[in-house]
């Protein structure tokens, strides 16, 4: 189990400041989701909690030590990381690709078995066991996602960072992922464009507006419709399921407005 936490992370990228003053604190097998609008700074942020990228000035720890001071193998030993639009290399196998996030624990000359086991159990957490001798290449694009979360899978670390991790899932393929990563218990940050999955399935949102965090909290305090409706400019309500007592988060022309619009009436 990770404890992730980042204080004063600021990132510069081309000379401009793009994420600044981030202080989160991800407690051990906790799921926080990064939202907000394109470009407010989610990836740049994710890849600099992935020791990807050194920020301008800040502090990302992981159990209390720098990050920044992990040797590369102990690095891919404690998190997993899929970015944005990684794909696979076009001529690996399925299973020879995942089979790589195996590579930070054991040399590849020694894979037995064990490698094996969790190389396969990690596609079938994504459906794509019967596809482990295909080539990456003949894969849809919802595939190739998949393949690439599996290889995080498998690797099996206390930290799972990713970069908008359902796009390109259907909607089944999407919710059965959040579910997986649920009951891994590991922690996990993820930027995450669907709010209302955001909501269902993270235990805390962050909400980055740019590049400085706006609020982090629990899903309905962190996305209350006046937040969304200010940050993404659509019009945004809470509904409670009367079956469930859930409340869902409606996005959009199905949502009334939070705050009254008063119409101007010709007399
Ligand atoms: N290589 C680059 N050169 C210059 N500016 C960049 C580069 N990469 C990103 N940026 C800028 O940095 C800012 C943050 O980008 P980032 O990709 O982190 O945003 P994001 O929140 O992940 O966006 P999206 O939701 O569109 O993926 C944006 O203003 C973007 O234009």
């Amino acid at each position: 189990m990770t404890h992730l936490r980042c204080r004063g992370v600021r990132c510069e990228v081309a000379g401009r400041t793009v994420v600044s003053d981030v202080d989160l604190d991800v407690p051990p097998g906790r799921m926080l989701a990064l939202v907000g609008t394109n470009g407010s700074g989610k990836s740049t942020l994710i890849r600099a909690l992935a020791g990807l990228r050194v920020p301008a000035a800040g502090l990302v720890t992981v159990d209390g030590e720098d990050l920044h001071a992990f040797s590369a193998r102990r690095r891919a030993r404690t998190i997993a990381y899929v970015g944005q639009e990684e794909a696979p290399p076009e001529d690996l196998l399925v299973g020879e690709l995942v089979a790589l996030g195996r590579v930070p624990h054991r040399p590849p000359w020694a894979f037995g078995r064990a490698e094996r086991a969790i190389t396969l159990e990690a596609l079938e957490a994504v459906g794509l066991a019967h596809a482990v001798d295909r080539r990456c290449d003949r894969l849809s694009g919802g595939e190739r996602r998949r393949v690439m979360l599996a290889r995080a899978l498998a690797q099996e670390c206390g930290l799972v960072l990713l970069d908008e991790p359902t796009n390109h899932l259907d909607i089944g393929h999407q919710t059965r992922l959040l579910e997986t990563l649920r009951g891994l218990g590991r922690t996990v940050v993820a930027a995450m464009h669907d709010l209302p999955l955001a909501a269902a399935y993270f235990d805390r949102v962050a909400v980055l507006h740019r590049g400085a965090l706006r609020t982090v909290d629990t899903a309905s305090t962190a996305l209350a419709p006046t937040t969304v409706e200010e940050v993404f400019a659509v019009a945004a309500a809470r509904l409670t399921d009367a079956r469930t007592g859930h409340e869902h988060l409606v996005l959009g022309p199905g949502a009334a407005p939070s705050r009254t619009v008063t119409k101007r009436t010709t007399p």
